[in-house]
């Protein structure tokens, strides 16, 4: 039987009500996807062109984030908030550091209005290794 997962990065705590939600609906384990250096609120201040996030998003950084053991599951679910129309960026080194061989990858994001479309494009871009078969945004 596949074995799923749901996991999730969220900065002000959106995400991590609909992950929640979502692992308790599909009875699945969570896990969260965590920066190795927490995000203050200034590091998400949007309207500050230099803030933590922005710079990341702009210079393509990456993000350290502590190792998640996704190694027994077949489904993985992967939740953010949409930052700049796509992905943070630690999604992507979420992407970059860990196995995803044979395992099958939903998207879902929370967003102020953004689609998650772009973000789909953008990760499936950067990794097309993965497989990535849907994406919603909540
Ligand atoms: C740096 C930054 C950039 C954002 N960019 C967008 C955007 O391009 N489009 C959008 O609809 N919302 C944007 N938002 C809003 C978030 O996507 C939204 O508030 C999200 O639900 C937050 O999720 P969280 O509480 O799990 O961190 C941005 C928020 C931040 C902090």
């Amino acid at each position: 039987m596949s074995k799923t997962i749901v996991t999730y990065f969220s900065a002000t705590g959106t995400t991590r009500r609909v992950a929640e939600k979502l692992a308790q609906e599909k009875q699945t384990d969570i896990l969260e996807i965590k920066p190795v250096i927490p995000y203050t609120n200034e590091d998400i201040n949007w309207q500050d062109n230099e803030s933590r996030a922005n710079r990341e998003g702009r210079d393509q950084v990456e993000v350290a984030m502590e190792p998640l053991d996704i190694r027994d599951y077949d489904d993985i679910y992967v939740g953010f908030p949409i930052w700049w129309y796509t992905a943070p960026r630690i999604i992507f080194s979420f992407f970059k550091t860990h196995d995803f061989s044979n395992k099958t990858v939903h998207l879902f994001a929370t967003s102020g209005g953004s689609s998650i479309q772009r973000a789909q494009q953008d990760l499936s871009k950067a990794f097309p290794q993965v497989k990535i078969v849907d994406a919603k945004r909540y």
